[in-house]
């Protein structure tokens, strides 16, 4: 069932990643087994449900088409929608989220969840707009959370300094982010140039587990307002990639010193967002 029919607000999808080159050398195999939507774990007999299970041979295609169409959809009726790549480092979070852009890859089949939603909503916005005669006005802001910190990874001039953008709560109990880039995109060429650019300012790092590991939460967000000046048919509406940095232990990734903080405040993060 997809998310759509299910009307659910929060839906989980589980994608199990092909044995990097390092595993199979290794000649690691894969410890789990998946049945549509269950995961197996042979060796304890346990078993876990979730909304969507993709295994090894599953592409970004099929990822996008059952996770992500619709709520680009949603965005258009006003709806605002988050999707959070959440695993251990190197499961696959940024690969499967496409946070780098597209530099990163010649392939056009191995794009990520953010390229493909850029052009889904940019069709549709040309759709609107010719079709419906609607306003549209899309913005985006990048931003990465690193040991507590926010930088905003548009904003070359604030990145070294301390000028960062603050979260403040508002009155009527709002989260906002004060001094945050907020750039205004008229094509998806434009917004994957800036999602590049952004990507390339993210902290990472080679860890034991990961030759490029991200060191920080990532949040791209794309701001839809639909019809702004009209009192009865204005709409706003949010949609949040959140790529976050994965939880490691230490023993593994043999970090020390300035890797080693960063992963204390990476568990410690993850560890509030559970709870
Ligand atoms: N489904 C996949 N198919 C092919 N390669 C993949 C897949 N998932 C991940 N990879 C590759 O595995 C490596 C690790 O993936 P990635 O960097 O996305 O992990 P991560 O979960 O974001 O890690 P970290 O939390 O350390 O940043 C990368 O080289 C990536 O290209």
């Amino acid at each position: 069932m997809d998310i759509q029919t299910q009307q659910l607000n929060v839906q989980v999808a589980v994608r199990v990643r092909p044995l990097s080159n390092k595993e199979l050398n290794a000649k690691d195999e894969c410890c789990l087994k998946n049945e549509e939507t269950r995961i197996i774990l042979p060796q304890s007999g346990k078993i876990f449900t979730f909304d969507h299970v993709f295994n090894q041979d599953s592409n970004q295609e099929e990822i996008f088409d059952s996770c992500v169409t619709n709520l680009v959809q949603r965005c258009f009726e006003g709806y605002n929608s988050t999707i959070l790549a959440y695993g251990q480092t190197g499961s696959g979070k940024t690969f499967t989220m496409g946070t780098l852009g597209l530099d990163q890859y010649s392939d056009q089949n191995e794009w990520g969840m953010i390229p493909r939603a850029v052009y889904l909503l940019f069709d549709e916005v040309e759709k609107r707009k010719q079709e419906l005669d609607q306003d549209i006005i899309i913005t985006c802001s990048y931003i990465e959370l690193y040991n507590e910190q926010i930088i905003d990874l548009l904003n070359e001039s604030t990145m070294k300094s301390n000028l960062q953008p603050t979260i403040r709560e508002e009155k009527d109990h709002t989260i906002s982010i004060q001094n945050l880039t907020q750039i205004s995109v008229m094509n998806p060429q434009d917004m994957l140039q800036i999602l590049n650019k952004g990507g390339t300012h993210r902290t990472t790092a080679a860890t034991q587990m990961n030759l490029n590991s991200s060191r920080s939460h990532a949040i791209f967000t794309i701001y839809f307002k639909i019809n702004p000046e009209s009192e009865e048919e204005s709409l706003s509406a949010k949609f949040h990639f959140v790529d976050l940095a994965g939880s490691e232990r230490l023993k593994k990734t043999l970090a020390i010193g300035k890797q080693m903080e960063e992963g204390i405040n990476i568990n410690q993060s993850l560890l509030v967002l559970g709870n």
